[in-house]
């Protein structure tokens, strides 16, 4: 793991000034994510919100700039060493591993656990509902609990970076909002930095601080989620999330704060 970004408690995310280009596909990013915070990164299809998530993550490199976590400029390292861990909307598990096996890739990629790590892993398994489904393929799992999975493994991973590509987009709203509620708890209790890419409103609302709102490959707007929700975000942002969306968040806030 790189120096400046211990383990556990989250720390800042910056991409300084990072330029990068698929072809023709031109992507600017100078940006800031707060630490210990869960940041929702919104915007239109194609404006390079899993492109930003994979400058982090290191599974793309900068043409210029700077990918800073903590103090440390990972730039140069590779996926495995960043302090992150992140979870894509599927395919986060392999499908000849069991749960348990699954889980504890995150702490020993070649699987060489001790009895500490087996207890962990345990105890990850119990705090994602998952105990008694030790044994099971992912294949004989949910679409909701194969996500309890790749969460129990992001715990044991323990890194203070989290990223997730729409992790729960192909979930229907009630068990949605179960996972978030799930993603809000770790959070409270470990602190992480979360980097939640959504196209979803109320997922944004109902977790995060902050919204980052990119457009066309370059960040568009950034501030507090109550300010974007409340209607005093960009223009921009107002008309991607749709009038309408945006008038029964503001009655929502209105009626919370009363
Ligand atoms: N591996 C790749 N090779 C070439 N072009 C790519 C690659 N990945 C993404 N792109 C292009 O880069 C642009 C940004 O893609 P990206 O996946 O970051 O957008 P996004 O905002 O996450 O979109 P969505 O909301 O649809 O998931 C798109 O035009 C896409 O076609």
């Amino acid at each position: 793991m790189s120096d400046g970004a211990a383990d556990g408690k989250g720390v800042a995310v910056r991409l300084d000034k990072v330029s990068f280009s698929y072809g023709e596909a031109l992507f600017a990013f100078d940006v800031g994510f707060t630490a210990t915070q869960i940041t929702a990164i919104m915007g239109p299809s194609g404006s390079g919100k899993s492109t930003l998530l994979n400058l982090v993550a290191g599974f793309e490199t900068p043409r210029s700039g700077r990918v800073l976590i903590g103090t440390a400029d990972v730039g140069g390292d590779p996926p495995a060493m960043r302090p992150v861990s992140m979870v894509f909307q599927e395919n986060n598990l392999f499908a000849h591993l069991s749960v348990q096996q699954n889980v504890g890739l995150g702490r020993s990629p070649s699987l060489r656990l001790t009895e500490a790590d087996h207890a962990d892993i345990a105890g990850a398994l119990a705090r994602t509902g998952l105990a008694g489904k030790e044994k099971r393929l992912p294949r004989e799992l949910s679409g909701g609990e194969r996500q309890r999975v790749a969460l129990a493994r992001v715990l044991v991973r323990d890194r203070p970076v989290l990223l997730l590509d729409e992790p729960f987009a192909s979930l229907g709203p009630a068990l949605r909002d179960d996972m978030l509620d799930l993603v809000a708890s770790l959070h409270a209790e470990r602190g992480m930095t979360v980097l939640f890419v959504t196209h979803q409103p109320q997922d944004a609302r109902r977790i995060a601080q902050k919204v980052v709102f990119l457009d066309n490959g370059t960040i568009a707007a950034t501030g507090t989620s109550e300010d974007f929700f409340a209607g005093a975000g960009p223009e921009a942002f107002r008309r991607y999330i749709g009038a309408g969306a945006g008038d029964a968040l503001s009655r929502d806030i209105a009626r919370k704060r009363t």
